[in-house]
């Protein structure tokens, strides 16, 4: 295990921040002008954009409100960009050029930190899917049959992924219970979150063209944390058989900060032994998991927050690496700026669970919040976040916030006016 590396940006040190100078993970800010490329540093962010003006760094696209210059760039680029900023920042070599290019977080506007070109959720999580399966379908045969072979996946949309602090109105869909003659349409009341990972691909690749496992995990640029909000009651009447389409399509959010693969590496772990033999193009050929502690907090309106889900991205069975080596192996494309769910992180006990449909059971089993409010799904007001960080020798790699308020249903006559 790599110990901290020490910066001269004093709050990077602290063996508590998400943002030492081991992390430096990228992102898009504004300070009321124009959205451009930084990485976060201690409480900092450093405007990329200003030290490629200068000559600091080579033009990849830093001056852009989007990251998906510097991202198709690759590897080498990657790891060239990595190394210069780590020298800039390293302890003993402070200028007064770097120290003006950095700003105080809490006073910056995070967006979302690439254009998002696609956006694809898979269904890794054995204990999701059997929770899933179990709930939704059949007890007794909850893993589809295909699920030990393929990493099972929809494409969603990438049109309304967002940043956190992005607060959205609850959906509106069509819906039926069981025991209803005719579905009816009006505001979701069996509002969702989704614990998950979201791998950012750097690399495209070219239609028709096959990709290694080895090979996608080179094109994989880094991971945020994403909240695939999911309205289970339009979920329930729509899905078969084409899968998941409204009951996903409202709001998925990440958060603002692109954690980089290297920053990663320390924390890379297996993917559990393999119930069944998988075949040549996904099968393991390394350690492509990692070890990142997870968890969700949930608070009513004015409420303090109360976790209710704590879990690990190492409880997982697909890694990216083998999902995106998947999603390419018929000829598809993918494409720089693409974004793939991990599937919701559920790991294998109660109060590992990452959604409230799992957590309550169905509905039958009310949390309660601090405060003695019950929840069984998101009421208005409610807001949700999810937190994660790899644990080093005396530092952290944090993610920052993944943070959604849910607003009122627009429940009126449809229409733009
Ligand atoms: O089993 C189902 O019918 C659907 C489960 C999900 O909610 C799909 C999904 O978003 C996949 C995941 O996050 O694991
Ligand atoms: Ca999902
Ligand atoms: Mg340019």
């Amino acid at each position: 295990m790599t110990d901290l590396i020490r910066s001269w940006v004093e709050t990077a040190n602290d063996p508590q921040s998400p943002f030492p100078l081991n992390n430096l993970p990228f992102g898009v800010f504004s300070t009321g002008d124009a959205p451009r490329c930084a990485v976060a540093i201690g409480e900092s962010v450093l405007d990329l954009a200003a030290l490629q003006s200068a000559g600091s760094l080579p033009d990849h696209g830093f001056d852009e409100p989007a990251l998906n210059t510097f991202m198709g760039k690759g590897k080498q680029a990657w790891e060239d960009v990595r190394r210069t900023l780590t020298e800039l920042l390293r302890e003993g070599n402070e200028t007064d050029a770097v120290r003006a290019a950095l700003h105080d977080m809490s006073g910056v506007t995070m967006h979302l930190p690439f254009t998002v070109a696609e956006y694809t959720d898979f269904y890794a999580g054995r204990q999701h899917a059997f929770n899933v399966g179990s709930l939704f379908r059949d007890p007794e045969n909850a893993l589809p049959p295909n699920w030990l072979h393929i990493p099972i996946g929809y494409n969603g949309r990438a049109s309304t992924v967002v940043v956190s602090g992005t607060d959205f109105h609850r959906p509106m869909g069509q819906m039926k219970g069981p025991q209803d003659e005719m579905p009816s349409f009006g505001p979701c009341k069996r509002l969702d979150i989704e614990l998950e990972m979201g791998a950012v691909v750097g690399m495209p690749s070219e239609m028709g063209e096959r990709i290694s496992v080895d090979e996608a995990d080179d094109m994989i640029f880094g991971y945020v944390l994403l909240n695939d909000w999911s309205a289970r009651d339009i979920q329930a009447w729509e899905y078969q058989p084409l899968g998941p389409f409204q009951a996903k399509a409202f709001a998925t959010t990440i958060s603002p900060w692109v954690v980089t693969k290297a920053a990663l590496a320390p924390f890379r772990c297996a993917t559990p032994p393999r119930e069944k033999e998988l075949l040549p193009h996904i099968r393991d050929t390394g350690p492509m998991l990692y070890d990142i502690a997870l968890s969700v907090t949930m608070a009513a309106k004015g409420g303090a927050p109360t976790e209710i889900c704590r879990t690990n991205y190492n409880t997982l069975y697909y890694s990216a690496a083998q999902q995106l080596a998947h999603h390419a192996s018929s000829g598809c494309a993918m494409r720089t700026g693409d974004l793939l769910g991990s599937g919701t992180i559920s790991g294998p006990e109660k109060g590992m669970f990452g959604s409230l449909l799992e957590m309550t059971w169905g509905g039958k089993d009310p949390l309660t919040l601090e405060g003695g409010q019950s929840r069984t799904f998101i009421e208005d007001g409610d807001t949700l976040a999810l937190h994660g960080h790899a644990q080093g020798d005396g530092y952290r790699i944090g993610f920052g916030p993944c943070v959604g308020t849910v607003l009122p249903a627009r429940s009126g006559e449809a229409g733009r006016s």
